[in-house]
């Protein structure tokens, strides 16, 4: 658990980045940040790792106060990946994954399987190892930036924007890829974005926040979804402008879910209504298991 206990940071010149922030971040789970850009989103990330050092208040790892821990030793065991992903450009692949490692002395035969896995974690195939960084796509070197992060087995990952350089389809597949992944790793990840949608779907925790590192709000996204806590949050999460609403409608016989504008959202599964009187909302208390085939004794086809 990462803890921040009445954390104040103002800059040399005087700018309060946060101001007497308070935030309890769970083990095991992924929190979001999201707020617009001056938020303290990312002075918020880099007093984990002690690459910012609080002015007030005190930053603790399980119960540890973070300046007790020597800054380089602290950022080797929290992965670490931002926005550029931030490669060694004349490093090939396999190096930049096995950065930390060799840091560490660890045997090159090692080191290298070690990167190698790692490299099938995030999706990447091995025969990229040995190219350079520029000869990779954006949405690839991302996944080495993630590779790179994990390298140490780090219990605490720290993602600061690392999709917002790529584009909506490759975005998404990294979004897909970070969630599988953290179903098997349950690492303590913290992820800093601007995007309310990414936040909804990447968060087990999302904390909206306002200038100065003031929390708007924080739950689960579909607390948030279910009761904007301010005006400022609904207008944050769009709520205020209707378009986290969506509608149903019938086509063709089959019912869409539309969004505020009209714009399909998905088609509403059949199964819910699917017996004589069923109608929309309807839950299928008739039929155990939930679905027709799903009946124990397969009942549900003819
Ligand atoms: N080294 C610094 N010296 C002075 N002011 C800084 C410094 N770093 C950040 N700030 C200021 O602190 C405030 C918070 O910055 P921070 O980068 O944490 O916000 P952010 O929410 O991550 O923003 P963005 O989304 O644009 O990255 C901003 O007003 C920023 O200008």
């Amino acid at each position: 658990m990462i803890e921040f206990r009445s954390v104040s940071k103002r800059f040399a010149d005087g700018t309060e980045a946060v101001a007497d922030l308070d935030l309890v971040i769970p083990a095991h789970r992924t929190t979001v940040l999201v707020g617009s850009s001056g938020s303290g989103k990312t002075t918020i990330l880099r007093m984990i790792n002690r690459m910012v050092d609080p002015t007030a208040g005190t930053v603790s790892i399980d119960g540890v106060d973070v300046r007790q821990r020597a800054p380089v030793p602290l950022r080797r065991g929290i992965g670490y990946v931002m926005q550029s992903a931030g490669l060694l450009p004349h490093r090939r692949v396999l190096d930049n994954v096995t950065t930390v490692l060799r840091l560490a002395k660890t045997p090159r035969a090692t080191a290298r399987e070690r990167g190698l896995a790692l490299m099938d974690t995030v999706g990447l195939d091995r025969s990229l190892a040995r190219r350079y960084p520029r000869q990779l796509s954006g949405g690839q070197q991302q996944r080495v930036g993630v590779a790179r992060a994990l390298a140490s087995d780090p219990n605490i990952l720290l993602m600061d924007e690392p999709f917002g350089a790529v584009d909506p389809i490759v975005r998404a597949e990294l979004q897909d890829e970070l969630l599988r992944l953290q179903q098997h790793l349950a690492k303590t990840i913290v992820f800093v974005t601007h995007d309310i949608d990414e936040a909804f779907r990447l968060g087990d925790q999302v904390v909206i926040l306002e200038t100065g590192g003031r929390i708007a709000q924080q739950g689960t996204p579909a607390d948030i979804l279910a009761a904007p806590a301010s005006p400022f949050v609904a207008r944050f999460i769009g709520a205020d402008r209707g378009r986290r609403s969506l509608q149903v409608v019938e086509q063709d016989g089959r019912r869409l879910v539309v969004d505020a504008a009209g714009r399909p959202a998905g088609v509403l599964d059949g199964a819910l209504d699917a017996r004589p009187g069923g109608g929309p909302g309807t839950l299928p208390d008739a039929v155990p298991g939930g679905t027709p085939d799903a009946r124990p004794d397969g009942g549900g086809r003819p």
